[in-house]
Parts: C-alpha cells; sequence; structure tokens
C-alpha cells in the first residue's frame, strides 16, 4: 500500500483524469476518488467523440472512421491512467495523464500520446534514447477572459505595455506578477523550468523547460500550456497560444531534440567540433526528406500559416543549416551534453505530442537508411527568390496532401495515426471554407473564436 502514489495522496477529493486530442486540447473527466479506485486499471469511458470533434464542437464526420468509431455509430473509447504522471495539481485536486484504448482492449492508433510511445519505443528497440524539450510562446492580454469573450478576442491589450521588445526585464508589475505565478505554479507540481522572458511582440512569453524523454517533455507541455491558462484567468488576464493573432510577431513552439546511445550524444563527434556528426547527418537527411509531410502536424491550423513572415523568426524554407537560425532545422554543435538539433517550423497551436513524433519519425528514417542531407545553408534562409530553395506549404491544404502522399513517415507513424490526422485537417480546411468569411489573406474572426482559447 506504501507504494501506491495515488493512496498517498490523502487530502484529494477530485481526480482529474487527462489526454490530449488532435487539436492539443487537454480533455477528459474529473472523477472522485470513490470512482477513480473503482476504474483505474481498466480504464475511464469517454465517449469516442473525444478525439472526433473539431474546434467548434463539431463532429469531425465523412473522413475514414477507423474501426474503433464503429462506422460512425458513436461508441465508448477507455482513457487509462499512466500513474507515472499523477501529480497533486492544486490543494485536493489530483491530476493524470492516460492513454487511450478501445473497449476491446486495443491501443488506439490515433491517440497523439500512443504514437510518440510508439516512435519512442522505435529508437529504443535501437539502442536509443531521447532528449526533447518544448520553448513554450504566448501572448497574455490585460482583458480578463469573460471580457475577450464579450469582444470576440478582438482589440485586446497586450499585457506588459508596448514599451521594449524581446528579452527587456523592464516590465510592468502586472507582467511581473503573472511570469512568478506561472512558475511558482510549475515549481509546485514538478514541472523544471530552465528559464522566462518576454518574447519579441507586446504581451508574448516564452517559457523554456528541461530537456526530458519525449513522452515526458509533451505531458510537461501539456501541464505548462494548462497552468499558464489557468494562472492568466485566476489573475484576471486572458492569453493565446495563437500563433499569429495580430500583424505583430507570431508565435513559434521550437523543438530541441538530441540523441544517445550507451556511449553518448550521437549528435556529438569529439574529433569534429562545431560541426554535425556522421549520424546527425543521417537524422537531419530524414528529417529533410520528410518536412514537407510533416508540417501538416508542425502547423495544423489555418492560422498557423500566417505565421510564416519573412524576416521574422519562423522559416519560410525547407532548409537547415548549422547554427543557422532563417533554416527550418537548426544544427547546434556545443559540448556533448548540448548538442542538439532544434526545429523551427512548428507554431505554438501544434499539439507538441504530434510533432514530436512526426520529427523523430523523420530522424529514425534517416538513421536507419543513413540518409544524405541536402547541403547546408549557409545564408540567410529568409527573402529569397522565389522558387531558388523550396518553400515550406504555404497553407493547411497544400500540407496535408503532400502528408497524404508520403508513405515513409507512414511507415514510422503507423497509417491509422495519418490517416486520422489527416481527415481531421481536411475537416478543419473544409470548415474554415464553408464557415467563415473566406478571406484568406487576413485573420478572420472566425479563427480568434476556434483558436483563441482552445489552440
Ligand atoms: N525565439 C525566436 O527565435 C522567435 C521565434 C518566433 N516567435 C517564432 O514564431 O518562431
Amino acid at each position: 500500500m506504501s507504494s501506491d502514489r495515488f493512496e498517498e495522496l490523502t487530502s484529494v477529493t477530485r481526480v482529474r483524469v487527462e489526454a490530449t486530442n488532435q487539436d492539443g486540447v487537454l480533455i477528459g473527466k474529473t472523477l472522485s476518488p470513490a470512482k477513480y479506485r473503482s476504474c483505474r486499471e481498466k480504464g475511464i469511458a469517454l465517449p469516442d467523440l473525444a478525439l472526433g470533434l473539431d474546434l467548434n464542437n463539431h463532429s469531425a464526420l465523412g473522413f475514414g472512421f477507423p474501426e474503433w468509431r464503429r462506422n460512425g455509430t458513436m461508441t465508448d473509447i477507455e482513457l487509462r491512467p499512466d500513474e507515472s504522471t499523477l501529480v497533486e495539481w492544486k490543494p485536493g485536486v489530483a491530476s493524470v495523464i492516460g492513454d487511450l484504448w478501445t473497449l476491446q482492449g486495443e491501443p488506439i492508433g490515433a491517440d497523439p500520446r500512443q504514437a510518440l510511445k510508439r516512435i519512442t519505443a522505435a529508437y529504443a528497440e535501437r539502442g536509443l534514447s531521447i532528449l526533447a524539450s518544448v520553448e513554450i510562446e504566448a501572448t497574455v492580454f490585460q482583458e480578463s477572459i469573460d471580457q475577450a469573450r464579450a469582444q470576440q478576442y478582438q482589440n485586446l491589450t497586450p499585457l506588459g505595455g508596448n514599451a521594449g521588445a524581446a528579452l527587456v526585464h523592464a516590465k510592468s508589475p502586472d507582467y511581473v506578477e503573472y511570469v512568478e505565478a506561472v512558475v511558482a505554479r510549475f515549481d509546485e507540481i514538478g514541472i523544471p523550468w530552465e528559464a522566462y522572458s518576454d518574447e519579441a511582440a507586446s504581451g508574448q512569453i516564452e517559457f523554456n523547460i528541461a530537456p526530458a524523454d519525449p513522452v515526458t517533455a509533451a505531458d510537461r507541455w501539456a501541464r505548462a500550456r494548462q497552468i499558464m491558462r489557468e494562472v492568466a484567468y485566476s489573475l484576471g488576464r486572458s492569453i493565446t497560444f495563437m500563433s499569429k493573432w495580430s500583424a505583430a510577431y507570431g508565435q513559434g513552439a521550437h523543438l530541441n531534440v538530441s540523441v544517445s546511445d550507451e556511449n553518448g550524444n550521437i549528435f556529438f563527434d569529439a574529433n569534429k567540433p562545431g560541426e554535425p556528426s556522421e549520424r546527425m547527418r543521417h537524422f537531419i537527411g530524414g528529417v529533410m526528406a520528410t518536412l514537407e509531410a510533416s508540417t501538416s502536424f508542425a502547423l495544423p491550423t489555418i492560422t498557423s500559416y500566417r505565421r510564416l513572415m519573412e524576416l521574422e523568426g519562423p522559416p519560410t524554407t525547407q532548409t537547415w543549416g548549422v547554427a543557422n537560425k532563417s533554416c527550418a532545422v537548426r544544427a547546434v554543435p556545443a559540448d556533448s551534453s548540448a548538442t542538439r538539433l532544434e526545429y523551427r517550423l512548428p507554431s505554438a497551436d501544434s499539439n507538441m505530442y504530434c510533432t514530436l513524433a512526426a520529427f523523430l519519425a523523420g530522424g529514425l528514417l534517416g538513421l536507419d537508411e543513413k540518409s544524405t542531407p541536402p547541403a547546408p545553408f549557409e545564408q540567410m534562409a529568409w527573402a529569397l527568390v522565389p522558387g531558388s530553395v523550396p518553400a515550406v506549404p504555404k497553407n493547411l491544404y497544400d500540407a496535408v496532401a503532400a502528408l497524404d502522399a508520403d508513405d515513409q513517415l507512414r511507415r514510422y507513424l503507423g497509417d491509422e495515426f495519418v490517416d486520422y490526422w489527416v481527415g481531421h485537417r481536411r475537416w478543419e480546411w473544409l470548415s474554415f471554407h464553408t464557415e467563415a468569411e473566406r478571406d484568406d489573406t487576413q485573420l478572420s474572426v472566425w479563427e480568434f473564436l476556434r483558436y483563441f482559447e482552445l489552440a
């Protein structure tokens, strides 16, 4: 009994069970301790719509139902808690993240967390382990969430004032109150944060979380975002992870990854300091060969593509380079522990379970096939002559078409995962083009209503 971590949380009166759906939204239920005890082994029943709704609560119908959705008859699925994630979220409330299974006891192939587990296991089969971390960017506003809703998220005032840009400490007290309250919550539940800073746009904040194995890194990303929202709301503020909410700089979610074998970081070569190791080059080769297809995960929403502005930070081309932040993939040569790859394409609205799984899938393909990468890009990869370098897909439609046509990522991610994602994203595109203002050229109210609170 003493090793039962749940029973050790004696003051808990509510248990929040959680998973992340395709859109990156934390879903689940809150149970009484008695109910939780009765189903913690078998799993907590959820309607299959938990993975089937879009961000406007419509059922994303008509795109190849997997077996567990029973051809649209609607059924239940089960959320099996992974008690290694159990924490006391706040006094009296436990939180546990889990995986999604069918009633017949099969893991659900479309579950983002299990997709990341599968690819991590594929590395482990080859004697490889991964360290990953996510840079979390968001914008906080002075208005409360109720006020923001009343204004349809328009004309909001970024927290901290307009004076100063990135990396400025001289911020107003309300900004300081917010960031300090967030890291206090991180400390309470054990999210090891490394740094926070203000980012380039007014009201924009970046938090850096310490590297961990991929599933832990993605779990921490999901929880950190939840805390950032809860703290904003409790202080009477609002917050968004939309990748672009104004003409100002967009919001990314850069990923940092290194891979080790029993001898240490395989991206580091002591004989070639400052250069990517041979196996890092193989990894990059696979990532670059699948970059167009995996863009759909890194840039999942209509708005994601609005962030891709020249000279603003996000990459616009399918390029990699050494210490070159204008590329989609940056090799960061350092010492044996810090040498890593930074994937700069993902936007703040991407689902990190999926994005990380797709990036790792590309890398593993490259390691398996000893892929040769294209030449590293040695100039600034922005504002180039159109067509001189392959561009990142320019919208959700093109990106999903590239993913659907790719059979390399599928081999590593699984057909069900890819097919379900492709269907879900096509629904997103269709929804925009049937419900929104239909003006692709500027941010629409439809995007604010759909993404401001949930993306
Ligand atoms: N940290 C940075 O390099 C700025 C990144 C930028 N906000 C992005 O959208 O990717």
